[in-house]
């Protein structure tokens, strides 16, 4: 089978990448993506300044997935800027992904991307749920249509936007009614980490990561089916957008699931955290003996062609 796939009219090998902010922090990581099998790499979130991020531990790994409270750690966006100028597009395609602590912040690095003149590829990301004090834009209606009208009007190019999971109808109506108003906003990465969840260990009777009181973004196997809902909810609302899907995502199985529900490429999250770059291979490997095995040739063959009863 051919796992060939387009983005953007662009052709890539596969459609897995990375999910911002796993393995991808510090230029040595995201060198070691891009000589990976991922057909696609993304930074982890930047800010307008270097962050240390929360106190420690701030992420555990679980049988079911992880729990995070990172609190966008990261290079400063020049750093990032940097190792967008000198990254190989025509290797593989690099995003580069945005999550500003002010609206201000936002406008500053997207117009520095643009001013560059890369064909880095924006992802905004509004659904950090990680930083205290800060609610996030994905849940703030208003402010993520305020925000998407400034990066549009400014950035001028086609960019993309990371969303929180939505768990009712009329959310899913309403954001999606927003992000069809942008012409430029080209495709929807769905879904980030199920905010805020709790994970006790019974014999220390505690929290487990020490930001927030332990509270934290859920990831792996524990956020599969959210996910799913995500990307095939944003499938159908939004015909004339690419949907990136994350979630969940640990075997080439649930990559053929993320495909079926609509999404064009595939992001990995807490199962890189775990296992490394290495698992782009074994993903695709499982992905195309599962088509060999269903008799598909390509993916345009199943993607997002999910059945109902
Ligand atoms: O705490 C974080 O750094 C973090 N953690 C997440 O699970 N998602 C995000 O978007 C971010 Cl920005």
């Amino acid at each position: 089978p051919d796992l060939g796939t387009e983005f953007l009219e662009r052709p890539l090998a596969n459609p897995l990448m990375n999910a911002a902010g796993v393995w991808c922090t510090l230029a040595a990581q995201l060198d070691a993506l891009a000589d990976s099998e991922a057909a696609a790499i993304v930074t982890k979130s930047c800010t307008l300044v270097r962050r240390d991020g929360n106190p420690e531990p701030r992420y555990r790994a679980l049988p079911l997935g992880s729990i995070n409270s990172m609190g966008l750690p990261n290079e400063g966006y020049l750093y990032y800027l940097d190792y967008a100028a000198h990254h190989d597009y025509d290797h593989k395609p690099l995003f580069v992904s945005v999550s500003g602590l002010s609206l201000d912040d936002n406008l500053t690095i997207v117009a520095a991307l643009r001013d560059v003149v890369l064909p880095a590829l924006l992802e905004i990301n509004l659904s950090c749920p990680n930083v205290p004090g800060k609610a996030q834009p994905g849940y703030d209606f208003e402010a993520m249509d305020e925000l998407l009208a400034e990066v549009a009007t400014a950035y001028r190019r086609p960019f993309g936007v990371k969303l929180p999971p939505y768990f009712d109808f009329a959310h899913f109506d309403t954001v999606a009614q927003i992000l069809n108003r942008y012409e430029h906003l080209a495709f929807i990465t769905c879904i980030n980490s199920v905010g805020n969840a709790l994970i006790i260990d019974t014999g220390q009777e505690s929290a487990v990561i020490r930001p927030k009181d332990g509270f934290g973004g859920l990831g792996g196997d524990y956020v599969l089916p959210t996910a799913l809902a995500n990307v095939n909810a944003f499938h159908r609302r939004c015909p004339t957008k690419t949907i990136i899907g994350c979630g969940g995502v640990r075997t080439g199985e649930h990559v053929f699931q993320h495909l079926l529900a609509g999404a064009t490429l595939v992001q990995v999250g807490t199962a890189l955290y775990e296992e490394g770059p290495g698992i782009f291979q074994r993903l695709a490997r499982e992905l195309a003996e599962l088509m060999a095995h269903k008799g598909y040739r390509r993916i345009d063959e199943f993607r997002g062609r999910l059945k109902t009863l």
